[in-house]
Protein backbone atom coordinates (compact mmCIF):
# COMPACT_ATOMS: atom_id res chain seq x y z
CA UNK A 1 0.00 0.00 0.00
CA UNK A 2 1.35 3.45 -1.09
CA UNK A 3 0.79 5.93 1.87
CA UNK A 4 0.60 9.85 0.92
CA UNK A 5 2.16 10.80 4.46
CA UNK A 6 4.99 9.78 6.29
CA UNK A 7 3.38 10.90 9.68
CA UNK A 8 3.12 7.58 11.75
CA UNK A 9 -0.80 6.46 12.07
CA UNK A 10 -1.81 7.32 15.45
CA UNK A 11 -5.03 5.42 16.49
CA UNK A 12 -7.77 7.03 18.42
CA UNK A 13 -10.27 4.07 20.72
CA UNK A 14 -13.51 5.34 20.40
CA UNK A 15 -15.46 2.51 22.29
CA UNK A 16 -15.64 4.31 25.64
CA UNK A 17 -17.36 7.22 24.18
CA UNK A 18 -19.03 6.29 20.79
CA UNK A 19 -19.92 2.89 22.11
CA UNK A 20 -21.55 5.10 24.74
CA UNK A 21 -24.70 5.04 22.61
CA UNK A 22 -25.44 1.28 22.01
CA UNK A 23 -25.49 0.85 26.26
CA UNK A 24 -27.21 3.76 26.62
CA UNK A 25 -25.18 5.53 28.06
CA UNK A 26 -24.81 3.24 31.27
CA UNK A 27 -21.09 2.65 31.26
CA UNK A 28 -19.78 1.99 35.67
CA UNK A 29 -16.51 3.21 36.70
CA UNK A 30 -15.18 -0.37 36.27
CA UNK A 31 -16.19 -0.79 32.44
CA UNK A 32 -13.77 2.43 31.95
CA UNK A 33 -11.39 1.62 34.73
CA UNK A 34 -10.69 -1.77 33.17
CA UNK A 35 -11.08 -0.95 29.76
CA UNK A 36 -8.88 2.11 29.78
CA UNK A 37 -5.94 0.09 31.87
CA UNK A 38 -5.93 -2.71 29.37
CA UNK A 39 -6.08 -0.48 26.35
CA UNK A 40 -3.10 1.56 27.67
CA UNK A 41 -0.80 -1.75 28.68
CA UNK A 42 -1.88 -2.54 24.83
CA UNK A 43 -0.08 0.50 23.42
CA UNK A 44 -3.01 2.58 22.53
CA UNK A 45 -2.36 5.85 22.04
CA UNK A 46 -5.67 7.45 22.58
CA UNK A 47 -8.86 6.24 24.30
CA UNK A 48 -11.85 8.74 24.37
CA UNK A 49 -14.09 9.24 27.38
CA UNK A 50 -17.36 10.86 27.25
CA UNK A 51 -20.91 10.92 26.76
CA UNK A 52 -21.71 9.07 23.76
CA UNK A 53 -22.99 13.11 22.76
CA UNK A 54 -19.55 14.63 24.09
CA UNK A 55 -19.25 16.34 27.19
CA UNK A 56 -22.59 17.46 28.74
CA UNK A 57 -24.02 14.86 26.76
CA UNK A 58 -26.02 13.73 29.57
CA UNK A 59 -29.70 14.92 29.28
CA UNK A 60 -32.92 13.94 28.89
CA UNK A 61 -32.67 15.01 25.35
CA UNK A 62 -29.37 12.36 24.97
CA UNK A 63 -30.07 10.25 27.44
CA UNK A 64 -28.92 10.61 30.72
CA UNK A 65 -25.51 8.96 31.93
CA UNK A 66 -25.61 6.03 34.74
CA UNK A 67 -22.30 7.74 35.86
CA UNK A 68 -21.07 11.58 35.90
CA UNK A 69 -18.74 11.50 32.97
CA UNK A 70 -16.13 13.62 34.96
CA UNK A 71 -15.67 10.53 36.95
CA UNK A 72 -15.17 8.72 34.16
CA UNK A 73 -12.77 10.58 32.96
CA UNK A 74 -10.89 10.90 35.72
CA UNK A 75 -11.29 7.33 36.16
CA UNK A 76 -9.49 6.13 32.76
CA UNK A 77 -6.58 9.23 33.92
CA UNK A 78 -5.94 7.22 36.61
CA UNK A 79 -5.07 4.50 34.99
CA UNK A 80 -3.54 5.27 32.02
CA UNK A 81 0.38 5.63 31.79
CA UNK A 82 0.86 5.71 28.61
CA UNK A 83 -1.84 6.87 26.54
CA UNK A 84 -3.51 9.97 26.45
CA UNK A 85 -7.32 10.10 27.62
CA UNK A 86 -9.64 11.92 24.90
CA UNK A 87 -12.98 14.04 24.94
CA UNK A 88 -15.28 14.63 22.39
CA UNK A 89 -17.25 18.42 22.71
CA UNK A 90 -20.25 19.26 20.29
CA UNK A 91 -20.53 23.39 20.88
CA UNK A 92 -23.71 24.06 22.84
CA UNK A 93 -24.23 20.55 24.19
CA UNK A 94 -21.04 21.11 25.90
CA UNK A 95 -19.38 24.29 27.29
CA UNK A 96 -16.31 25.78 28.08
CA UNK A 97 -16.80 24.82 31.66
CA UNK A 98 -16.77 21.08 31.10
CA UNK A 99 -13.94 21.59 28.56
CA UNK A 100 -12.04 23.02 31.57
CA UNK A 101 -13.26 20.52 33.99
CA UNK A 102 -11.92 17.41 31.69
CA UNK A 103 -8.17 19.06 31.05
CA UNK A 104 -7.53 19.72 34.77
CA UNK A 105 -8.79 15.92 35.11
CA UNK A 106 -6.24 15.38 33.16
CA UNK A 107 -7.83 15.55 29.40
CA UNK A 108 -5.13 15.69 27.37
CA UNK A 109 -6.44 16.03 23.79
CA UNK A 110 -9.85 17.36 22.81
CA UNK A 111 -11.96 17.07 19.68
CA UNK A 112 -14.25 19.84 18.41
CA UNK A 113 -17.26 18.21 16.80
CA UNK A 114 -19.50 19.85 14.55
CA UNK A 115 -21.94 19.50 11.54
CA UNK A 116 -19.62 19.07 8.34
CA UNK A 117 -21.38 22.94 7.77
CA UNK A 118 -20.90 24.48 11.12
CA UNK A 119 -17.54 24.89 11.83
CA UNK A 120 -17.65 28.44 12.51
CA UNK A 121 -19.27 27.08 16.12
CA UNK A 122 -15.95 25.80 17.35
CA UNK A 123 -13.42 28.65 16.75
CA UNK A 124 -13.85 29.35 20.67
CA UNK A 125 -13.24 25.97 22.15
CA UNK A 126 -10.84 25.30 19.87
CA UNK A 127 -9.00 27.93 21.07
CA UNK A 128 -9.30 27.70 24.94
CA UNK A 129 -8.16 24.06 24.13
CA UNK A 130 -4.97 25.14 22.33
CA UNK A 131 -4.70 27.81 25.74
CA UNK A 132 -4.95 25.24 28.21
CA UNK A 133 -2.10 23.35 26.71
CA UNK A 134 -4.41 20.33 25.30
CA UNK A 135 -4.52 18.96 21.68
CA UNK A 136 -7.34 20.54 19.75
CA UNK A 137 -8.67 18.49 16.66
CA UNK A 138 -11.64 18.93 14.38
CA UNK A 139 -14.30 16.95 14.03
CA UNK A 140 -16.37 17.58 11.18
CA UNK A 141 -19.58 15.39 11.34
CA UNK A 142 -22.06 14.09 8.65
CA UNK A 143 -19.14 14.41 5.93
CA UNK A 144 -21.01 12.64 3.27
CA UNK A 145 -24.06 14.78 3.18
CA UNK A 146 -22.00 18.09 2.16
CA UNK A 147 -19.91 18.77 -1.36
CA UNK A 148 -16.36 18.28 -1.44
CA UNK A 149 -15.69 21.95 -1.85
CA UNK A 150 -17.49 22.51 1.30
CA UNK A 151 -15.79 20.41 3.55
CA UNK A 152 -12.63 21.80 2.70
CA UNK A 153 -13.72 25.35 3.52
CA UNK A 154 -14.78 24.01 6.59
CA UNK A 155 -12.06 22.32 7.44
CA UNK A 156 -9.90 25.65 6.27
CA UNK A 157 -11.91 27.83 9.10
CA UNK A 158 -11.10 24.83 11.68
CA UNK A 159 -7.08 25.36 10.70
CA UNK A 160 -7.65 28.86 10.97
CA UNK A 161 -9.03 28.70 14.69
CA UNK A 162 -5.85 26.22 15.93
CA UNK A 163 -6.92 22.72 15.34
CA UNK A 164 -3.86 20.43 14.69
CA UNK A 165 -5.80 17.77 12.83
CA UNK A 166 -9.55 17.49 11.06
CA UNK A 167 -11.55 14.76 10.78
CA UNK A 168 -13.54 13.28 8.27
CA UNK A 169 -16.22 12.06 10.23
CA UNK A 170 -18.50 9.51 8.17
CA UNK A 171 -20.99 9.65 11.36
CA UNK A 172 -23.84 7.53 9.07
CA UNK A 173 -21.65 4.99 7.70
CA UNK A 174 -22.53 6.22 4.34
CA UNK A 175 -19.34 7.15 2.30
CA UNK A 176 -18.05 4.76 -0.37
CA UNK A 177 -14.41 4.02 -0.26
CA UNK A 178 -14.01 6.77 -3.79
CA UNK A 179 -15.96 9.50 -1.64
CA UNK A 180 -13.72 8.73 1.20
CA UNK A 181 -10.45 8.98 -1.20
CA UNK A 182 -12.17 12.16 -2.59
CA UNK A 183 -11.93 14.04 0.50
CA UNK A 184 -8.98 13.21 2.57
CA UNK A 185 -7.11 14.10 -0.89
CA UNK A 186 -8.79 17.11 -1.25
CA UNK A 187 -7.97 17.74 2.53
CA UNK A 188 -4.33 16.95 1.99
CA UNK A 189 -3.94 19.32 -0.91
CA UNK A 190 -5.33 22.27 0.78
CA UNK A 191 -4.46 21.80 4.42
CA UNK A 192 -1.08 21.58 6.54
CA UNK A 193 -2.10 20.15 9.43
CA UNK A 194 -2.75 16.15 9.85
CA UNK A 195 -6.00 14.82 8.69
CA UNK A 196 -8.09 11.88 10.09
CA UNK A 197 -10.64 9.92 9.81
CA UNK A 198 -13.83 8.12 11.19
CA UNK A 199 -15.69 5.13 10.02
CA UNK A 200 -18.92 3.55 10.59
CA UNK A 201 -19.09 -0.14 9.25
CA UNK A 202 -23.46 0.57 8.52
CA UNK A 203 -22.67 -0.23 4.87
CA UNK A 204 -19.96 -2.95 5.84
CA UNK A 205 -17.10 -0.32 4.26
CA UNK A 206 -15.42 0.82 8.04
CA UNK A 207 -12.43 -1.29 7.02
CA UNK A 208 -12.13 -0.57 3.42
CA UNK A 209 -13.05 3.08 3.87
CA UNK A 210 -10.71 3.42 6.86
CA UNK A 211 -7.25 1.63 4.04
CA UNK A 212 -8.58 4.24 1.57
CA UNK A 213 -8.55 7.15 4.08
CA UNK A 214 -4.94 5.79 5.30
CA UNK A 215 -3.73 5.50 1.61
CA UNK A 216 -4.79 9.10 0.77
CA UNK A 217 -2.86 10.69 4.02
CA UNK A 218 -5.10 10.28 6.86
CA UNK A 219 -2.68 9.64 10.14
CA UNK A 220 -5.81 9.90 12.48
CA UNK A 221 -7.75 6.68 12.70
CA UNK A 222 -10.61 6.07 14.86
CA UNK A 223 -11.81 2.60 16.00
CA UNK A 224 -13.66 0.90 18.27
CA UNK A 225 -12.96 -2.49 19.66
CA UNK A 226 -15.90 -5.27 18.54
CA UNK A 227 -17.21 -1.97 16.75
CA UNK A 228 -18.73 -0.98 20.16
CA UNK A 229 -19.58 2.31 18.41
CA UNK A 230 -22.86 3.69 17.05
CA UNK A 231 -25.19 2.05 14.82
CA UNK A 232 -22.90 -1.32 13.57
CA UNK A 233 -20.38 0.45 15.03
CA UNK A 234 -17.10 1.57 14.14
CA UNK A 235 -13.94 0.03 12.15
CA UNK A 236 -13.06 -2.88 14.70
CA UNK A 237 -9.87 -1.78 16.24
CA UNK A 238 -8.10 -5.02 17.31
CA UNK A 239 -8.85 -6.08 13.56
CA UNK A 240 -7.68 -2.47 12.31
CA UNK A 241 -4.48 -3.11 13.96
CA UNK A 242 -3.86 -6.75 12.45
CA UNK A 243 -4.63 -5.23 9.50
CA UNK A 244 -2.06 -2.94 9.66
CA UNK A 245 0.50 -5.22 10.53
CA UNK A 246 0.06 -7.47 7.70
CA UNK A 247 0.75 -3.86 5.46
CA UNK A 248 3.56 -3.33 7.38
CA UNK A 249 2.60 -0.34 9.20
CA UNK A 250 4.42 -0.54 12.83
CA UNK A 251 1.76 1.04 15.19
CA UNK A 252 3.60 -0.02 18.75
CA UNK A 253 0.45 -1.39 19.62
CA UNK A 254 0.46 -4.93 20.92
CA UNK A 255 -1.78 -7.92 18.45
CA UNK A 256 -2.55 -10.47 21.27
CA UNK A 257 -3.32 -7.69 23.97
CA UNK A 258 -5.78 -5.93 21.93
CA UNK A 259 -7.48 -9.74 20.84
CA UNK A 260 -7.46 -10.36 24.88
CA UNK A 261 -9.40 -6.85 25.43
CA UNK A 262 -11.94 -7.47 23.29
CA UNK A 263 -12.98 -10.76 23.68
CA UNK A 264 -12.46 -10.41 27.74
CA UNK A 265 -13.15 -7.04 28.43
CA UNK A 266 -14.99 -5.24 25.71
CA UNK A 267 -16.91 -8.08 24.84
CA UNK A 268 -18.69 -8.75 28.32
CA UNK A 269 -19.83 -5.11 28.01
CA UNK A 270 -21.90 -5.70 24.52
CA UNK A 271 -25.28 -5.93 24.61
CA UNK A 272 -25.49 -7.73 21.66
CA UNK A 273 -23.79 -8.75 18.50
CA UNK A 274 -22.62 -5.73 16.49
CA UNK A 275 -23.74 -7.02 13.25
CA UNK A 276 -25.14 -4.77 10.59
CA UNK A 277 -28.92 -5.42 11.07
CA UNK A 278 -31.83 -3.44 9.07
CA UNK A 279 -31.50 -0.75 11.33
CA UNK A 280 -27.90 0.51 10.84
CA UNK A 281 -27.97 -1.13 7.40
CA UNK A 282 -30.71 1.64 6.87
CA UNK A 283 -28.85 4.34 8.57
CA UNK A 284 -25.79 3.86 5.86
CA UNK A 285 -28.30 3.47 3.03
CA UNK A 286 -30.29 6.91 4.19
CA UNK A 287 -27.30 9.27 5.07
CA UNK A 288 -28.65 8.71 8.93
CA UNK A 289 -26.50 10.40 11.78
CA UNK A 290 -25.60 6.39 13.73
CA UNK A 291 -26.79 7.51 17.10
CA UNK A 292 -30.29 7.75 16.25
CA UNK A 293 -30.45 3.88 16.12
CA UNK A 294 -31.41 3.51 19.52
CA UNK A 295 -33.65 6.58 19.68
CA UNK A 296 -35.61 5.43 16.45
CA UNK A 297 -36.00 1.93 17.74
CA UNK A 298 -37.67 3.18 21.06
CA UNK A 299 -39.99 5.71 19.28
CA UNK A 300 -40.91 2.83 17.05
CA UNK A 301 -42.20 0.92 19.52
CA UNK A 302 -44.07 3.78 20.96
CA UNK A 303 -45.64 4.40 18.16
CA UNK A 304 -46.20 1.26 16.44
CA UNK A 305 -44.53 1.82 13.28
CA UNK A 306 -41.46 0.33 11.74
CA UNK A 307 -38.27 2.00 12.83
CA UNK A 308 -36.69 1.83 9.28
CA UNK A 309 -39.25 4.41 7.99
CA UNK A 310 -38.75 6.94 10.58
CA UNK A 311 -34.61 6.67 9.47
CA UNK A 312 -35.74 6.97 5.88
CA UNK A 313 -37.50 9.88 6.62
CA UNK A 314 -35.05 11.24 9.37
CA UNK A 315 -32.53 11.04 6.21
CA UNK A 316 -35.04 12.60 3.71
CA UNK A 317 -35.28 16.07 6.05
CA UNK A 318 -30.97 15.36 6.84
CA UNK A 319 -31.30 15.63 10.73
CA UNK A 320 -28.26 16.43 12.22
CA UNK A 321 -26.72 15.60 15.56
CA UNK A 322 -28.57 17.16 18.29
CA UNK A 323 -31.72 17.05 16.79
CA UNK A 324 -32.93 13.84 18.64
CA UNK A 325 -36.18 15.41 19.47
CA UNK A 326 -37.03 15.25 15.95
CA UNK A 327 -37.43 11.54 15.83
CA UNK A 328 -40.26 12.27 17.84
CA UNK A 329 -41.84 14.42 15.53
CA UNK A 330 -41.63 12.13 12.83
CA UNK A 331 -42.81 9.18 13.96
CA UNK A 332 -45.61 10.87 15.56
CA UNK A 333 -46.49 12.20 12.48
CA UNK A 334 -45.75 8.86 10.41
CA UNK A 335 -47.99 6.96 13.09
CA UNK A 336 -50.77 9.46 12.28
CA UNK A 337 -50.08 8.89 8.61
CA UNK A 338 -50.22 5.33 8.94
CA UNK A 339 -53.26 5.51 10.94
CA UNK A 340 -51.28 4.30 14.19
CA UNK A 341 -50.84 6.34 17.46
CA UNK A 342 -49.11 6.12 20.46
C1 LIG B 1 -23.32 12.63 18.74
C2 LIG B 1 -21.87 12.68 18.52
C3 LIG B 1 -21.48 11.63 17.53
O1 LIG B 1 -21.73 10.34 18.07
C4 LIG B 1 -20.07 11.86 17.12
C5 LIG B 1 -19.63 10.77 16.25
O2 LIG B 1 -18.96 9.85 16.68
C6 LIG B 1 -20.08 10.74 14.86
O3 LIG B 1 -20.63 11.75 14.35
O4 LIG B 1 -19.88 9.69 14.22
MN1 LIG C 1 -19.17 8.03 15.54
Amino acid sequence: MQRKSEKPIKITEVCLRDGSHVVAHQFTEEQVRDVAQALDAAGMHYIEVSHGDGLGGSTIQYGRSRVNEMKLIETAVSVCKQATVAVLLIPGIGTVNELKQAQELGAGLVRVATHVTEADVSAQHIHLARELGMEALGFLMMAHSAPVDKLVEQAKLMESYGAQAVYVTDSAGALLPHEVRERIAALRQSLDIEIGFHAHNNLSLAMANTLAAIEEGATRIDGSMRCLGAGAGNTQTEVLVAVLERLGIDVGIDLYQMMDVAEEIVGPILPGSQEIKKGSLVMGYAGVYSSFLLHAERAGKRFGIDPRDILIELGRRKAVGGQEDMIIDVAAELAKRQGKGA
